[in-house]
Protein backbone atom coordinates (compact mmCIF):
# COMPACT_ATOMS: atom_id res chain seq x y z
CA UNK A 1 0.00 0.00 0.00
CA UNK A 2 1.33 3.61 -1.15
CA UNK A 3 2.41 6.22 1.73
CA UNK A 4 1.62 3.41 4.18
CA UNK A 5 2.15 6.43 7.33
CA UNK A 6 -0.39 4.38 9.73
CA UNK A 7 1.93 1.52 10.07
CA UNK A 8 5.62 3.53 10.38
CA UNK A 9 3.59 5.39 13.35
CA UNK A 10 2.41 1.92 14.67
CA UNK A 11 6.09 0.92 14.73
CA UNK A 12 7.40 3.65 16.12
CA UNK A 13 5.05 3.90 18.76
CA UNK A 14 5.89 -0.01 19.25
CA UNK A 15 9.43 0.88 20.22
CA UNK A 16 9.02 3.57 22.53
CA UNK A 17 10.24 5.92 20.06
CA UNK A 18 7.15 7.84 19.43
CA UNK A 19 7.63 11.94 19.79
CA UNK A 20 4.69 14.13 21.63
CA UNK A 21 5.33 17.57 22.31
CA UNK A 22 4.83 19.02 25.88
CA UNK A 23 2.61 22.30 25.39
CA UNK A 24 4.42 24.62 27.18
CA UNK A 25 2.01 27.53 28.76
CA UNK A 26 4.47 29.72 30.48
CA UNK A 27 7.39 31.34 29.31
CA UNK A 28 10.62 29.46 29.49
CA UNK A 29 11.76 29.53 33.42
CA UNK A 30 12.60 26.76 35.96
CA UNK A 31 8.52 26.72 37.49
CA UNK A 32 6.21 26.05 34.33
CA UNK A 33 3.03 24.92 32.98
CA UNK A 34 2.73 22.23 30.90
CA UNK A 35 -0.09 20.51 29.45
CA UNK A 36 -1.87 21.98 32.42
CA UNK A 37 0.14 20.69 35.09
CA UNK A 38 2.86 23.16 37.24
CA UNK A 39 6.59 21.23 37.01
CA UNK A 40 10.05 22.06 37.63
CA UNK A 41 11.93 22.02 34.42
CA UNK A 42 15.43 20.96 33.88
CA UNK A 43 15.42 20.60 30.27
CA UNK A 44 15.62 23.74 28.53
CA UNK A 45 18.48 25.49 26.82
CA UNK A 46 18.06 28.81 28.12
CA UNK A 47 21.18 27.92 29.95
CA UNK A 48 21.92 31.79 31.25
CA UNK A 49 18.09 32.62 32.04
CA UNK A 50 18.23 35.27 29.24
CA UNK A 51 15.05 33.87 27.57
CA UNK A 52 12.83 35.90 29.84
CA UNK A 53 15.01 38.48 31.02
CA UNK A 54 12.98 42.07 30.93
CA UNK A 55 15.30 43.85 29.73
CA UNK A 56 15.65 41.30 26.63
CA UNK A 57 11.95 41.64 26.10
CA UNK A 58 12.01 45.52 26.76
CA UNK A 59 14.57 45.39 23.80
CA UNK A 60 11.93 43.26 21.51
CA UNK A 61 8.93 45.11 22.50
CA UNK A 62 10.72 48.66 21.82
CA UNK A 63 12.71 47.17 18.23
CA UNK A 64 9.36 46.15 17.14
CA UNK A 65 7.42 49.49 18.02
CA UNK A 66 10.75 51.06 16.06
CA UNK A 67 11.32 48.49 12.78
CA UNK A 68 7.75 46.68 13.08
CA UNK A 69 7.41 42.78 13.17
CA UNK A 70 8.52 41.24 9.84
CA UNK A 71 12.07 40.64 7.82
CA UNK A 72 10.02 41.88 4.92
CA UNK A 73 12.60 40.65 2.36
CA UNK A 74 15.94 38.43 2.27
CA UNK A 75 19.25 39.83 3.03
CA UNK A 76 20.24 40.64 -0.52
CA UNK A 77 16.69 42.17 -1.46
CA UNK A 78 15.61 44.47 1.08
CA UNK A 79 15.39 42.42 4.29
CA UNK A 80 18.86 43.89 5.81
CA UNK A 81 17.85 46.10 8.76
CA UNK A 82 19.99 48.51 11.13
CA UNK A 83 19.68 46.03 13.55
CA UNK A 84 20.90 42.98 11.82
CA UNK A 85 23.83 45.05 10.55
CA UNK A 86 24.77 46.36 14.46
CA UNK A 87 24.16 42.56 15.37
CA UNK A 88 26.72 41.24 13.58
CA UNK A 89 28.70 43.78 13.98
CA UNK A 90 28.94 43.10 18.18
CA UNK A 91 29.09 39.34 17.26
CA UNK A 92 32.07 40.10 15.05
CA UNK A 93 33.55 42.17 17.91
CA UNK A 94 32.75 39.87 20.72
CA UNK A 95 33.97 36.73 18.80
CA UNK A 96 37.18 38.45 17.45
CA UNK A 97 36.94 37.64 13.98
CA UNK A 98 36.51 40.23 11.29
CA UNK A 99 33.16 39.52 10.03
CA UNK A 100 30.08 37.65 11.15
CA UNK A 101 26.75 36.84 9.04
CA UNK A 102 23.69 36.69 10.64
CA UNK A 103 20.89 33.26 9.78
CA UNK A 104 17.63 32.92 10.74
CA UNK A 105 18.16 29.54 13.04
CA UNK A 106 20.96 27.57 13.52
CA UNK A 107 20.40 24.50 11.16
CA UNK A 108 20.20 27.03 7.93
CA UNK A 109 23.73 28.68 9.17
CA UNK A 110 25.18 25.23 9.58
CA UNK A 111 23.58 24.01 5.83
CA UNK A 112 24.78 27.43 4.63
CA UNK A 113 28.28 26.95 5.38
CA UNK A 114 29.04 23.86 4.73
CA UNK A 115 27.27 23.65 1.59
CA UNK A 116 29.08 27.06 0.62
CA UNK A 117 32.50 25.70 1.06
CA UNK A 118 32.64 21.95 0.19
CA UNK A 119 30.94 20.60 -3.15
CA UNK A 120 31.44 17.58 -5.25
CA UNK A 121 35.83 16.96 -5.63
CA UNK A 122 35.91 18.10 -1.43
CA UNK A 123 35.44 16.21 1.91
CA UNK A 124 33.90 16.62 4.46
CA UNK A 125 35.18 14.92 7.78
CA UNK A 126 32.52 14.92 10.52
CA UNK A 127 32.37 13.82 14.39
CA UNK A 128 30.23 10.73 14.34
CA UNK A 129 27.49 12.76 17.21
CA UNK A 130 27.70 15.61 15.77
CA UNK A 131 24.50 17.68 15.33
CA UNK A 132 21.59 16.38 12.78
CA UNK A 133 21.92 19.99 11.07
CA UNK A 134 26.03 19.47 10.34
CA UNK A 135 25.27 15.61 9.08
CA UNK A 136 22.52 16.93 6.57
CA UNK A 137 24.91 19.59 5.77
CA UNK A 138 27.44 17.46 4.88
CA UNK A 139 25.38 14.92 3.06
CA UNK A 140 23.90 17.54 0.91
CA UNK A 141 27.28 19.31 0.40
CA UNK A 142 27.58 16.85 -2.82
CA UNK A 143 31.44 16.53 -1.02
CA UNK A 144 33.24 13.18 0.09
CA UNK A 145 31.78 12.19 3.09
CA UNK A 146 33.15 10.69 6.60
CA UNK A 147 32.50 10.58 10.26
CA UNK A 148 35.20 9.90 12.74
CA UNK A 149 35.18 8.33 16.04
CA UNK A 150 33.63 10.87 18.06
CA UNK A 151 36.34 13.18 19.35
CA UNK A 152 39.08 10.99 18.18
CA UNK A 153 42.16 12.19 16.60
CA UNK A 154 43.80 9.16 15.28
CA UNK A 155 40.39 8.41 13.63
CA UNK A 156 40.29 11.86 11.98
CA UNK A 157 44.14 11.69 11.15
CA UNK A 158 43.06 8.52 9.12
CA UNK A 159 40.82 10.29 7.01
CA UNK A 160 42.42 13.32 6.57
CA UNK A 161 45.45 10.97 4.58
CA UNK A 162 42.69 10.34 1.95
CA UNK A 163 41.21 13.41 1.85
CA UNK A 164 40.51 14.83 -1.65
CA UNK A 165 40.06 18.36 -2.63
CA UNK A 166 39.31 21.56 -0.23
CA UNK A 167 38.38 19.68 2.98
CA UNK A 168 36.88 21.00 5.79
CA UNK A 169 36.32 19.36 9.43
CA UNK A 170 33.32 19.82 11.47
CA UNK A 171 32.44 19.17 14.75
CA UNK A 172 30.23 20.46 17.66
CA UNK A 173 31.92 22.52 20.50
CA UNK A 174 30.06 21.02 23.03
CA UNK A 175 28.20 17.73 22.01
CA UNK A 176 24.40 18.97 22.37
CA UNK A 177 23.45 15.04 23.23
CA UNK A 178 25.86 14.53 25.96
CA UNK A 179 27.68 17.37 27.08
CA UNK A 180 31.11 17.26 26.77
CA UNK A 181 33.53 19.40 24.98
CA UNK A 182 35.42 18.87 21.18
CA UNK A 183 39.08 17.69 21.76
CA UNK A 184 39.55 21.03 19.65
CA UNK A 185 43.30 21.97 20.80
CA UNK A 186 44.37 18.72 18.71
CA UNK A 187 41.12 18.56 16.30
CA UNK A 188 42.92 21.45 14.79
CA UNK A 189 46.43 20.55 15.31
CA UNK A 190 45.80 18.01 13.40
CA UNK A 191 43.55 19.55 10.39
CA UNK A 192 46.50 22.46 10.03
CA UNK A 193 49.13 19.65 8.97
CA UNK A 194 46.69 18.72 6.46
CA UNK A 195 45.72 22.54 5.29
CA UNK A 196 42.09 21.29 6.49
CA UNK A 197 40.14 23.85 7.94
CA UNK A 198 38.03 23.61 10.86
CA UNK A 199 34.41 24.55 11.06
CA UNK A 200 32.99 24.37 15.01
CA UNK A 201 29.33 24.57 15.84
CA UNK A 202 29.64 26.24 19.56
CA UNK A 203 25.42 26.13 19.72
CA UNK A 204 25.38 24.71 23.16
CA UNK A 205 29.08 26.73 23.77
CA UNK A 206 28.39 30.28 23.67
CA UNK A 207 26.89 31.54 27.19
CA UNK A 208 28.29 28.99 29.80
CA UNK A 209 31.93 28.22 28.46
CA UNK A 210 34.94 31.04 28.50
CA UNK A 211 35.65 33.69 30.65
CA UNK A 212 33.30 36.42 29.12
CA UNK A 213 31.03 33.75 27.56
CA UNK A 214 32.91 33.47 23.90
CA UNK A 215 32.57 29.48 24.02
CA UNK A 216 35.05 26.93 23.23
CA UNK A 217 36.87 29.27 21.32
CA UNK A 218 37.71 31.28 24.13
CA UNK A 219 37.68 28.76 26.48
CA UNK A 220 41.16 26.95 24.54
CA UNK A 221 41.93 29.93 24.09
CA UNK A 222 41.63 29.64 20.14
CA UNK A 223 41.95 31.91 17.26
CA UNK A 224 40.76 32.28 13.91
CA UNK A 225 44.25 30.36 12.49
CA UNK A 226 42.84 27.46 14.45
CA UNK A 227 39.16 27.84 13.80
CA UNK A 228 38.40 29.84 10.31
CA UNK A 229 34.71 29.03 10.50
CA UNK A 230 32.80 29.45 13.77
CA UNK A 231 29.24 29.30 14.60
CA UNK A 232 27.13 30.12 17.28
CA UNK A 233 23.52 30.11 17.71
CA UNK A 234 21.31 32.84 19.45
CA UNK A 235 18.15 29.94 20.81
CA UNK A 236 20.34 28.56 23.71
CA UNK A 237 22.29 30.79 26.23
CA UNK A 238 21.24 33.87 24.06
CA UNK A 239 18.02 33.56 25.09
CA UNK A 240 16.44 34.81 21.53
CA UNK A 241 16.51 33.20 18.14
CA UNK A 242 18.61 32.97 15.22
CA UNK A 243 22.24 32.07 14.41
CA UNK A 244 25.88 33.67 13.17
CA UNK A 245 28.72 32.35 11.40
CA UNK A 246 31.80 34.17 12.55
CA UNK A 247 35.37 34.30 10.18
CA UNK A 248 37.51 36.50 7.99
CA UNK A 249 36.03 39.16 5.43
CA UNK A 250 36.22 36.06 2.36
CA UNK A 251 34.35 33.89 4.28
CA UNK A 252 31.49 35.97 4.76
CA UNK A 253 31.68 37.49 1.25
CA UNK A 254 31.40 34.04 0.39
CA UNK A 255 28.38 32.81 2.31
CA UNK A 256 26.77 35.81 1.08
CA UNK A 257 27.36 35.14 -2.68
CA UNK A 258 26.87 31.18 -2.92
CA UNK A 259 25.71 29.89 0.41
CA UNK A 260 21.21 29.53 -0.56
CA UNK A 261 20.25 29.08 2.90
CA UNK A 262 21.61 32.43 3.51
CA UNK A 263 20.05 33.68 -0.44
CA UNK A 264 16.81 32.40 -0.48
CA UNK A 265 15.13 33.19 2.83
CA UNK A 266 13.43 36.26 4.51
CA UNK A 267 15.94 37.66 7.14
CA UNK A 268 14.80 37.37 10.91
CA UNK A 269 12.14 39.87 12.30
CA UNK A 270 14.72 43.04 13.24
CA UNK A 271 13.53 43.18 16.52
CA UNK A 272 14.84 39.39 17.41
CA UNK A 273 18.21 41.26 16.50
CA UNK A 274 17.25 44.10 18.96
CA UNK A 275 16.99 41.49 21.67
CA UNK A 276 19.42 39.68 20.92
CA UNK A 277 21.98 43.08 21.12
CA UNK A 278 20.84 43.37 24.70
CA UNK A 279 21.25 39.69 25.78
CA UNK A 280 24.84 39.70 24.12
CA UNK A 281 25.50 42.45 26.62
CA UNK A 282 24.12 40.57 29.75
CA UNK A 283 25.69 37.60 28.64
CA UNK A 284 29.33 39.04 28.41
CA UNK A 285 28.65 40.95 31.38
CA UNK A 286 26.94 39.33 33.91
CA UNK A 287 29.81 36.84 34.86
CA UNK A 288 27.91 35.74 37.85
CA UNK A 289 25.50 33.76 35.70
CA UNK A 290 27.96 31.59 34.58
CA UNK A 291 29.91 30.95 37.98
CA UNK A 292 26.25 30.30 39.64
CA UNK A 293 25.24 28.22 36.60
CA UNK A 294 29.50 26.29 37.11
CA UNK A 295 28.06 25.67 40.87
CA UNK A 296 24.53 24.14 40.00
CA UNK A 297 26.65 21.93 37.80
CA UNK A 298 29.25 20.95 40.27
CA UNK A 299 26.25 20.16 42.79
CA UNK A 300 24.23 17.90 40.75
CA UNK A 301 27.56 15.81 39.57
CA UNK A 302 28.39 15.16 42.96
CA UNK A 303 24.67 14.38 44.01
CA UNK A 304 24.06 12.18 40.78
CA UNK A 305 27.37 9.59 41.97
CA UNK A 306 26.08 9.67 45.38
CA UNK A 307 23.05 8.08 43.96
CA UNK A 308 24.57 5.89 41.80
CA UNK A 309 23.19 7.18 38.33
CA UNK A 310 25.51 7.12 35.25
CA UNK A 311 26.78 10.26 34.20
CA UNK A 312 29.10 11.31 30.97
CA UNK A 313 32.20 13.18 31.02
CA UNK A 314 30.78 16.93 30.96
CA UNK A 315 31.30 19.78 32.64
CA UNK A 316 29.04 21.99 31.05
CA UNK A 317 24.89 22.57 31.61
CA UNK A 318 24.12 19.37 29.47
CA UNK A 319 24.07 16.48 31.97
CA UNK A 320 22.84 13.33 30.98
CA UNK A 321 22.13 10.63 33.00
CA UNK A 322 22.57 7.50 31.17
CA UNK A 323 19.71 4.85 30.83
CA UNK A 324 20.26 2.79 28.54
CA UNK A 325 16.74 1.82 26.72
CA UNK A 326 14.30 3.77 25.22
CA UNK A 327 11.80 2.20 27.83
CA UNK A 328 13.18 2.73 30.82
CA UNK A 329 14.38 6.45 29.79
CA UNK A 330 10.29 6.86 29.27
CA UNK A 331 9.72 4.98 32.89
CA UNK A 332 12.08 7.25 34.51
CA UNK A 333 11.24 10.53 32.68
CA UNK A 334 7.43 9.66 33.64
CA UNK A 335 8.10 8.92 36.98
CA UNK A 336 10.20 12.69 37.48
CA UNK A 337 7.08 13.70 35.78
CA UNK A 338 4.85 12.45 38.54
CA UNK A 339 7.06 13.68 40.79
CA UNK A 340 6.61 17.51 39.21
CA UNK A 341 9.93 17.19 37.32
CA UNK A 342 10.54 17.55 33.73
CA UNK A 343 12.84 16.18 32.06
CA UNK A 344 13.10 15.10 28.45
CA UNK A 345 13.61 11.65 27.53
CA UNK A 346 16.50 11.08 24.41
CA UNK A 347 16.00 7.98 22.42
CA UNK A 348 17.22 6.76 19.28
CA UNK A 349 17.87 7.66 16.14
CA UNK A 350 18.69 11.05 18.16
CA UNK A 351 21.49 9.11 20.01
CA UNK A 352 22.60 5.65 19.67
CA UNK A 353 20.70 2.22 20.18
CA UNK A 354 20.92 1.26 24.04
CA UNK A 355 22.08 4.76 25.01
CA UNK A 356 18.80 6.40 25.64
CA UNK A 357 18.81 8.82 28.16
CA UNK A 358 17.45 11.70 30.50
CA UNK A 359 18.87 15.18 28.92
CA UNK A 360 19.14 17.15 32.48
CA UNK A 361 19.70 20.80 31.56
CA UNK A 362 20.64 23.54 34.09
CA UNK A 363 20.17 27.31 33.84
CA UNK A 364 21.21 30.27 35.62
CA UNK A 365 17.66 30.40 36.69
CA UNK A 366 18.05 27.72 38.50
CA UNK A 367 18.45 28.23 42.45
CA UNK A 368 20.20 25.60 44.50
CA UNK A 369 16.77 24.03 46.65
CA UNK A 370 15.82 23.40 42.90
CA UNK A 371 18.41 21.46 42.25
CA UNK A 372 18.44 19.68 45.84
CA UNK A 373 14.73 18.76 44.62
CA UNK A 374 15.53 17.56 41.68
CA UNK A 375 18.47 14.98 43.46
CA UNK A 376 16.25 13.98 46.27
CA UNK A 377 13.12 12.99 43.71
CA UNK A 378 16.01 11.53 41.31
CA UNK A 379 17.27 9.14 43.84
CA UNK A 380 13.27 8.18 44.72
CA UNK A 381 12.76 7.65 41.02
CA UNK A 382 16.06 5.48 40.68
CA UNK A 383 15.93 3.27 43.35
CA UNK A 384 12.30 2.10 42.63
CA UNK A 385 13.43 1.73 38.73
CA UNK A 386 16.58 0.10 40.23
CA UNK A 387 14.42 -2.84 41.70
CA UNK A 388 12.17 -3.94 37.99
CA UNK A 389 14.26 -5.51 35.42
CA UNK A 390 14.71 -4.22 32.33
CA UNK A 391 12.76 -5.16 29.36
CA UNK A 392 14.37 -4.00 25.83
CA UNK A 393 17.58 -2.08 25.19
C1 LIG B 1 24.71 21.73 18.14
C2 LIG B 1 23.50 22.36 17.52
N1 LIG B 1 23.65 23.01 16.35
C3 LIG B 1 22.61 23.58 15.73
C4 LIG B 1 21.34 23.52 16.27
C5 LIG B 1 20.22 24.16 15.52
O1 LIG B 1 20.03 25.45 15.95
P1 LIG B 1 18.62 26.13 15.76
O2 LIG B 1 17.72 25.58 16.83
O3 LIG B 1 18.86 27.59 15.89
O4 LIG B 1 18.14 25.73 14.40
C6 LIG B 1 21.15 22.86 17.50
C7 LIG B 1 19.85 22.76 18.18
O5 LIG B 1 18.86 23.34 17.99
C8 LIG B 1 22.26 22.27 18.13
O6 LIG B 1 22.10 21.62 19.28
Amino acid sequence: MPFDLASRLAERRAAHLYRRRPLLETPQQPEVTVDGEQLLAFCSNDYLGLASHPDVVRAMQQGAARWGVGGGASHLVMGHSTPHHQLEEALAEFTGRPRALLFSTGYMANLAAVTALVGQGDTVLEDRINHASLLDAGLLSGARFSRYLHNDVDSLAKRLDKAAGDTLVVTDGVFSMDGDLANLPALCATAKVKNAWVMVDDAHGFGPLGKTGGGIVEHFGLGIDDVPVLVGTLGKAFGTAGAFVAGSEELIETLIQFARPYIYTTSQPPAVACATLKSLELLRSESWRRDHLNSLIARFRQGASEIGLTLMDSPTPIQPILVGSSERALKLSAALRERGILVGAIRPPTVPTGSARLRVTFSASHSEAQVERLLDILAECWNQMAEEPEADA
